[in-house]
């Protein structure tokens, strides 16, 4: 495997590769300073990447900015998806998704491709999250939901059932969603509430 950005999030995407015996061959990262991440070399920027038939994850946190490097390159892209993950009948994960340890996807359930579901997190029956959405830590996301391509739910939060959040959100760490969300809205509290804008 090869992972792009090696980051604080990569070292967790290492642990779950590394736990089925799958190796991280190198990194591509941006930054020309990091050599290393443990003892797995930094061999190029994305640019110097070539498809070499090796399967990729894009191992940065940051939305925006995973979605920028897999429409950068030609790649294969792999899956990591811990031992301690249960997931239910007919779910179906995308391709350069990650499932850190102790998530929950339950039956029915679509998770689209280069979606983070972080640790301990949990997505309930008949749901639909979207490409390059994070699904932060100790999130409870419960049954009939949607959420939207690139957003992120922030650690710990609750999706009450059959909400819809739109695409490129930003939903605060502990709040509490009781009804739809439109398109790029920041919302925070119990209640969440919208209190500005992310720039589209
Ligand atoms: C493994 C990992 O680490 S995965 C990481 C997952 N990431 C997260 O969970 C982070 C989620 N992000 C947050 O909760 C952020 O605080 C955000 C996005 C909601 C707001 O961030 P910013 O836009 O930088 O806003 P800022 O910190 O300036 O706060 C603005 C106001 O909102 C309040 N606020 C910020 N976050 C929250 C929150 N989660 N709930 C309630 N109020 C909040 C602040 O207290 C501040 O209030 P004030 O104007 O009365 O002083």
């Amino acid at each position: 495997m090869y992972l792009f950005g090696a980051s604080g999030h990569a070292k967790v995407i290492v642990d779950i590769l590394s736990s089925q015996g799958i190796k991280v061959k190198a990194f591509f990262d941006e930054d020309e300073s990091k050599k290393s991440l443990w003892d797995i070399p930094v061999i190029g920027k994305t640019k110097d990447f070539s498809n070499d038939g090796t399967d990729c994850i894009i191992s940065i946190g940051v939305n925006k900015t995973r979605k920028k490097v897999v429409e950068a390159i030609e790649a294969n892209f792999g899956r990591a998806i811990h031992a301690t993950s249960v997931l239910g009948s007919n779910v179906q994960i995308g391709e350069g998704t990650v499932l850190m340890p102790r998530t929950v996807i339950n039956a029915d359930t679509i998770i689209g491709e280069h979606v983070i579901i972080n640790t301990s997190a949990s997505v309930d029956h008949d749901c639909e999250i979207g490409d390059f959405a994070h699904i932060a830590p100790n999130v409870g996301v419960c049954g009939g939901v949607s959420v939207g391509e690139g957003t992120l739910i922030g650690a710990g939060a609750t999706v009450i059932p059959l909400v819809n959040i739109g695409k490129w959100c930003v939903i605060g760490a502990g709040a509490v969603i009781t009804q739809d969300v439109p398109d790029y809205s920041v919302v925070v509290g119990n209640p969440g509430k919208i209190v500005k804008s992310v720039e589209a």
